[in-house]
This record gives structure tokens, sequence and C-alpha cells, in this order.
């Protein structure tokens, strides 16, 4: 009944940037400033005034920590701290970053204010943390001279500047990392009213031919996520183009999506593969993810950063202490009556 052997192409709504070509569209659709930034208004807010407040001090900006699933905007919100404050930006990873003496090369060559941006920032290795400690509490480094007996640790001073981290895990960052962000904001799922107006606002920059009622098509099944909603966008355009003079409308998007496997929640083959497997083989749980992750071969990282957090929002499925469960409402939408609904008519067993 639920269809799992189209899985060989990519996937076309995984969160995560297709390859360098994708990356360079991205990075022409990714809004520059604060005000083009849709979406996350508390977030927008807070970082609106924090901005200002640091500004008008004439310092450097609290250090900041985005947190939350891929291709939510958290790279795109780090460059527009650093466009904000008016100031450079210098981009690295933890995984990249493998010795202390990398970090402290990029440290000692920031200018004022300058924002360094830490990407996957819970995967940095436990020396090259040692040393940001310090950096970011006292704008100070330690660093080793020489070798052997003659070795001498000397302190360095450094300009005041703005740790930015990004991570699709905060529960992985060690404590005393996480305390040392000042400000730290969580992002959020888009609602498809905010991803519509993405979508129409790359259209506009790709020169796409769109009414809004395609645009929001493209948006409600999009996973919430802005990075999906502008691959989206292309896939349709391309469909629009070769099969219907090139105009997306409410009609050509759902013909396209339908298409491309992504169904009327958003959901394409691999969730429908995970959830089918939930419910098939372990009668919708629960079922612990060790197990999930071998029954549909996947990593269990991939089930807990991309899979899970859209599924577990839209409460297609719930995290509980005995495993993961599958909700009554992704039974209905397999076409099957969730156990003990009509006959109990509690709304799930156990949830309280
Ligand atoms: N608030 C937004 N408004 C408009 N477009 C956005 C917004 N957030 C993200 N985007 C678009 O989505 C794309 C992906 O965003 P971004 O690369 O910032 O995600 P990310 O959270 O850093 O993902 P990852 O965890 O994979 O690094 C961007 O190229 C940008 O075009
Ligand atoms: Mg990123």
């Amino acid at each position: 009944m639920i269809e799992t052997d189209k899985l060989a192409a990519p996937r076309l709504i995984s969160a995560q940037p297709a390859d360098r070509q994708e990356d360079a569209i991205e990075r022409a659709l990714r809004p520059k400033r604060l005000a083009d930034y849709v979406g996350q208004q508390k977030i927008r807010e807070q970082l609106e005034i924090f901005i200002q407040a640091a500004r008008g001090r004439a310092e450097a900006l609290d250090h900041v920590l985005l947190f939350g699933p891929p291709g939510l905007g958290k790279t795109t919100l780090a460059h527009i701290v650093a466009a904000e404050m008016g100031v450079n930006l210098r981009q690295t990873s933890g995984p990249v970053l493998e010795r202390a003496g990398d970090l402290a090369a990029l440290l000692t060559n920031l200018e004022p204010h300058d924002v360094l941006f830490i990407d996957e920032i819970h995967r940095l290795s436990p020396v090259v943390e040692e040393i940001l400690y310090p950096a970011l509490e006292d704008f100070q480094i330690d660093i080793m001279i020489g070798e052997g007996p003659a070795a001498r640790s000397v302190k360095l001073d450094l300009p005041p500047f703005t740790l930015v981290g990004a991570t699709t895990r905060a529960g992985m960052l060690t404590n005393p990392l996480r305390d040392r962000f000042g400000i730290v904001a969580r992002l959020e799922f888009y609602t498809a009213e905010e991803l519509g107006y993405i979508v129409g606002r790359s259209a506009g920059l790709l020169n796409v031919d769109i009414e809004d009622a395609g645009a929001f098509e493209i948006a409600r099944r999009a996973r919430g996520t802005p990075r999906i909603a502008n691959r989206l966008l292309r896939r349709v355009r391309d469909y629009a183009e070769v099969k219907a003079g090139g105009r997306i409308t409410a009609k050509v998007a759902d013909a396209a999506l339908t298409m491309l496997d992504v169904d009327h929640l958003g959901l394409d083959l691999m969730d429908r593969k995970l959830l089918g497997a939930m419910l098939e083989k372990f009668g919708g749980g629960p079922v612990g993810l060790d197990n999930l992750a071998a029954s549909v071969g996947e990593s269990t990282d991939t089930i807990e950063d991309v899979l899970e957090p859209f599924l577990i929002q839209q409460g297609y499925l719930q995290r509980t202490p005995r495993g993961r469960m599958a909700t009554p409402a992704i039974w209905r939408h397999f076409g099957l009556t969730p156990p003990g609904a009509a006959a109990s008519g509690e709304l799930w067993p156990g949830s309280s």
C-alpha cells in the first residue's frame, strides 16, 4: 500500500542543500537584511533591539547561538547579523576546526566587532572548545610558543568579536559552551503563509511567472522549510515551462508536486517509508529509534535531525518514553483506522 521502491533518487524534500549548484542559487535567494527576513518574528524583534543597542554603545554584539532543523535560515541569519552590525563575517564549521591552532589563527585575524560564524558548532573537538572559552569570555587566548622544554604559554588579546554558532542539535552542546552565549535563538518551522511569501519573493528574483495560489500550493507542501520551498519552486517551474506555458497556477503546482511524489501534507517517499514502517511493521509503535532506523535503512541521526522534527511538530509522530508512536492523524492519512479509535473513542491510548 505504501510505495517505497522509488527511493533511489536524491530526496527532493531533504532539508539539506543538494549540491554546489543549489548552494549558488541559495546564496542568490538569501535575504541580506533583517527587514527581508520573513517569519521568525520573535527572533527578528530581539535581534533588532540587541543589534541597535550594541551599535549605539559601539560594542560587539553579544555571542549568538542559533539552533533548529536544517534549512530554516541559520546561515542566512548569521550573515544578516554581520550585515546589520556593519562588520565582516568569517565562516567556518565545527568539523573543519581540527586543531587549536586553526581556531587561534582565525581569532587573531578578526577585526574589532567582526562576526565569527561557526556552523555545526556541536561538532567542535574538545581541545578547540577549550581555546574558545577564554576567547568568548575575556577576548583572550592562551597559545603555546616553541616546543619541548623551551615551550611557554603566552596570553594574546583578541579584538572584541561576536561568535554566531549554529547547530541542529542544541542538546549536543556542552553546558559550559552553551552558557557563554548571551543570545540563544531557536528557529521554528515556518507557516504556509510565511513560506508563500518566500516563494513569491524567490519567484520574483528568478523571474518565474506565478499566481498567489500557485505559490501557496508550493508553500503548504514544503515542510515548513524555506530551503525546501525554494527547491520545490524550481522543480515546479520546470514542469510549468514544459507542460503549462510557464505559468504556475495552483493546479499546475499540484500536478507537478504530485508527479514529484510530494503529497498533500508535504510528505515525500522517505517520510512515507518511515511512517509506513511504523504502521505496518510496528503496529504504530511504540518503537525504539534504533529499531526504526534499521528497518528503514537510515541513520538514527537522519531520523532525529531531518525527518522527525517536522513530523513531530505537525503531530504525526510522538516521542514517548517507550519509543516513537504514530498518531491517529497519520493512520488516517494512510487510509487506515487507528487501533482502538472506533472501539473506545479514546483520542490516543496512553497519551495522557
Ligand atoms: N527567513 C527567510 N526568508 C527568506 N528566505 C529564507 C529564510 N530563511 C531561509 N531562507 C532561504 O532558505 C535557504 C536555506 O537557508 P539557510 O542556508 O540559512 O539554512 P540553515 O538553517 O543554515 O540550514 P543548515 O542547517 O542546512 O545549515 C536560504 O538560501 C534562503 O534563501
Ligand atoms: Mg547553514
